[in-house]
């Protein structure tokens, strides 16, 4: 097992403000504490070698639980082992061997030449100017970004920059590596590139826990998802698992002859009357199995176009967040990695 997080919490401390300008001002003097539960007891283990994607809606807790994993800040309560290491206690050298990727925040000096800043991190880490530099010719060939770090960063587009930001948090061979929103504003191409770049460090052994809003980011790259809501693990197995979790659903799109009725028939729905003749519909194979439904439409339309897929993953993820947790069943007996 790499990482172990054993009921971990984590509460704030903030303190009211007051809502009017009187208010604001006696707030100053006499501070009400507003205790924020953003980690409610945190559960979870992760093998050597997995991608998991670490999914919830604003506010869940998500970076929260990457910062207290990456040693930034301490939990309320809990226990978390990361190679061994407790990360909040034994920081020096935890963060040898760990590496992290935050898109909303640089580890690159705005002024400097991307190379500078690796050169820097050599001397940090005490890395030996061999591996150094095998290391660095890896990982500048695999992202191409030989002639880009020259350059001042501030010069840099975001994907050259974010690029740059994966051989920092590589540099040292870290064997796991925490991403917070890895892709975020980058253009088609760029995404690809990054993601088959953690693909190929994954290959190489590398572990990733990965927060991202981008469901193509978790599609591509985990096969395995953590669901939070609200500081609370709600979902915590296999991509397949999770489509399959609401039911096993699909949508249809169909072009019939002429306009279709599917009022009253049980276990479909229309999301969407694209034409008269054209319409998205949600089936729900456990009420209506799919061999069914299309006898059912074969018999009573011409069809001119069909086609069938599994529901999309941000529909599955939406229905997922506003699924009250209370009424959800244990994760642990969803989860066979938890078994
Ligand atoms: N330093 C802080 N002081 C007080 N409350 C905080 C602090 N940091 C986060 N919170 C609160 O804790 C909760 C969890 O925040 P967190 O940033 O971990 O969520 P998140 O899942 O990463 O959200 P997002 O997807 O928006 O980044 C939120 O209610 C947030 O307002």
């Amino acid at each position: 097992m790499i990482i172990q997080v054993e009921q971990l919490q984590k509460n704030y401390i903030t303190y009211e403000r007051g809502a009017s300008f009187r208010e604001t001002v006696a707030s100053l003097f006499k501070r009400k504490p507003i205790e924020i539960q953003a980690v409610k007891g945190l559960s979870f283990e992760m093998e050597a070698g997995e991608i998991v994607g670490f999914l919830g809606p604003n506010g869940a807790g998500k970076s929260t639980t990457l910062k207290i994993l990456t040693g930034v800040l301490y939990p309320t309560a809990g226990n978390v082992q990361v190679l061994g290491y407790t990360p909040w206690k034994h920081r020096k050298k935890y963060v040898r061997n760990i590496g992290a990727v935050f898109g909303q925040k640089s580890q690159l000096l705005w002024d400097i030449p991307p190379i500078d800043a690796f050169y820097m991190n050599k001397a940090i880490y005490a890395l030996e100017d061999e591996p150094f530099q095998e290391t660095l010719d890896q990982l500048v060939d695999l992202l191409d970004v030989g002639e880009v770090m020259r350059k001042p960063t501030r010069q840099l587009s975001l994907g050259e920059r974010m690029k740059c930001e994966f051989i920092m948090a590589m540099l040292h061979r870290p064997k796991v590596v925490f991403l917070d929103e890895p892709t975020i504003g980058l253009d088609v191409i760029a995404k690809e590139k990054i993601r088959s770049f953690i693909q190929e460090m994954n290959e190489r052994g590398v572990t990733f826990i990965l927060t991202t809003h981008d469901l193509e980011d978790v599609e591509k790259l985990a096969k395995r998802v953590i669901v939070v809501n609200h500081g609370e693990i709600v979902f915590d197995d296999s991509i397949g698992a999770l489509r399959n979790f609401l039911g096993a659903k699909k949508t249809v799109t169909l072009t019939t002859e002429v306009q279709a009725d599917w009022s009253g028939i049980s276990g479909v729905s229309v999301l969407k009357q694209v034409s008269e003749v054209e319409a998205e519909l949600e089936l729900d194979t456990e009420q209506l199995e799919l061999k069914e439904f299309i006898r059912m439409v074969n018999d009573r339309y011409t069809i001119h176009d069909m086609s069938i897929n599994a529901l999309p993953i941000d529909r599955v993820i939406k229905e997922l967040y506003q699924v009250d947790t209370k009424t959800l069943p244990n994760t642990k007996t969803l989860s066979p990695l938890n078994k």
